[in-house]
C-alpha cells in the first residue's frame, strides 16, 4: 500500500527527516510515535503530499505521490496537527467545501458528508460556525473532513489532540471500526492510544527510524509470572532445573503465598515452558494459583528504543 523509501527533510540547516524507509500493508495501523520534534508531523505532511521531501520516495498504491499528487490526495484523508480552520465558516459549509476538493460531487458528496458527520457525531452542530466549537469538536470536525468519502489511506497526526476521555474513546471505535476498509497511519505521544488501537509502530528518533516492530512483538516478554503456595521447600532449585528456564527470581514471599519470575531461555517455546512449570509445581506438592506471561511495558520499550538512538531529550 505505501512504500517510503530514504525520505529525508530539511528545513534549512535542519534535519527534520533522514533517510526513512518504511513499507505498509493494506488495513494495517501503524503508529508513529516520538518525542517533541523527533519529526512526526514532517512524515505525516510528506506521506500525504503536503510536503515536499528533500529526497527519497513515497509509493501509494504503486504510484509515485510526486508524480501523482492530485489524484492520491483525493483518495487519502490527513488529519493535520495545526487544523487550517475557517471560524466564520460553518460546519457544514467546511465540509461541503472540504468534499469538493476531494472531487465529490451531487449524491456521492452529500452522502460523503452525511456519513462524516454521523461518525463524528457532529450533527448536532451542523449549522454553528467552527470558531464557536471547543478544541475537541474542532478536532472532530478536522476527522469529519479526513473521512470524508471513505478514503482508504488515512493519515491522521494527533487524532486525541483535545479530545476529553469520552471523545477519546469515540475516537478510538471510529478507528478501529474505519481500519477494517482502510490503512490506518496515526502519530501520538500517549502510550495507550498504541496499545488500544496500533498493530504496529514505528518509533522516530531525531528524524530517524529507531524501531519498527508489531506491537505484539513488542509486547512479548520472555518471562512468567508465577504465584504458588510455600509448602514445597525446594520448587525454586526444581524450576531451575528445567531446559526452558534461564533464571528463577523471588518477587515476594509472604502470608504462605510465593509468587516468582521465571525468565526463559530464548529458544524456549512459552507453551511447552508453561506446561512444565505447571506440572513442577504440582508435583513438588505446592498449589499453583496462577501462571502469567508478563507483558513488556510500552514506555520503557519506547525509551529504550530512542536511548539505544544515542539520543537524549529532556521531554
Ligand atoms: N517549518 C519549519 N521550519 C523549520 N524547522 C521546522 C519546521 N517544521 C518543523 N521543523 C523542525 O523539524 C524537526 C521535526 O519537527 P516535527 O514537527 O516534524 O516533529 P514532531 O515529531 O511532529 O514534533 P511534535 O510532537 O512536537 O509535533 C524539529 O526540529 C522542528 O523544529
Amino acid at each position: 500500500m505505501i512504500d517510503v523509501k530514504s525520505l529525508t527533510r530539511y528545513y534549512g540547516k535542519t534535519t527534520a527527516v533522514e533517510d526513512l524507509s518504511f513499507s505498509i500493508e493494506e488495513r494495517q495501523v501503524v503508529g508513529l510515535l516520538g518525542h517533541n520534534g523527533a519529526g512526526k508531523t514532517t512524515v505525516m505532511k510528506m506521506l500525504s503530499g503536503f510536503l515536499e521531501p528533500t529526497a527519497g520516495s513515497v509509493q501509494i498504491g504503486g504510484k509515485d505521490l510526486n508524480l501523482h499528487a492530485r489524484e492520491l490526495q483525493r483518495s487519502l484523508g490527513y488529519l493535520p496537527e495545526n487544523l487550517p480552520i475557517y471560524p466564520e465558516m460553518s460546519i457544514a459549509d467546511y465540509l461541503d467545501y472540504a468534499a469538493h476538493l476531494k472531487g465529490l460531487r451531487g449524491d456521492s458528496k452529500r452522502r460523503a458528508i452525511r456519513y462524516s458527520v454521523d461518525a463524528t457525531e457532529l450533527g448536532d452542530r451542523f449549522f454553528d460556525p467552527i470558531g464557536q466549537l471547543s478544541r475537541g469538536f474542532k478536532q472532530r470536525v478536522g476527522v469529519a473532513q479526513a473521512i470524508l468519502g471513505e478514503p482508504d489511506l488515512l493519515i491522521l497526526d494527533e487524532p486525541a489532540n483535545g479530545l476529553d476521555p469520552q471523545q477519546n474513546e469515540h475516537m478510538r471505535d471510529l478507528v478501529r471500526e474505519l481500519s477494517t476498509r482502510a490503512t490506518v497511519i496515526l502519530s501520538t505521544h500517549i502510550m495507550q492510544e498504541v496499545d488500544a488501537l496500533c498493530e504496529r509502530v514505528l518509533v522516530l528518533s531525531n528524524g530517524s527510524l529507531a524501531l519498527d516492530s508489531p506491537l505484539a512483538a513488542l509486547r512479548e516478554s520472555r518471562e512468567l509470572l508465577l504465584t504458588s503456595s510455600d509448602d514445597a521447600p525446594n520448587l525454586v532449585s526444581l524450576l531451575t532445573r528445567l531446559p526452558q528456564i534461564a533464571d528463577v527470581a523471588t518477587l515476594d514471599a509472604a502470608a504462605n503465598k510465593l509468587t516468582l519470575t521465571l525468565s526463559l531461555h530464548e529458544s524456549a517455546v512459552m507453551d511447552t515452558a508453561a506446561g512444565n512449570i505447571s506440572r513442577t509445581v504440582i508435583d513438588s506438592g505446592a498449589k499453583l494459583y496462577s501462571l502469567t506471561p508478563l507483558r513488556r511495558n510500552l514506555e520503557q520499550i519506547f525509551r529504550e528504543a530512542v536511548k539505544e538512538k544515542g539520543v537524549s531529550h529532556g521531554s
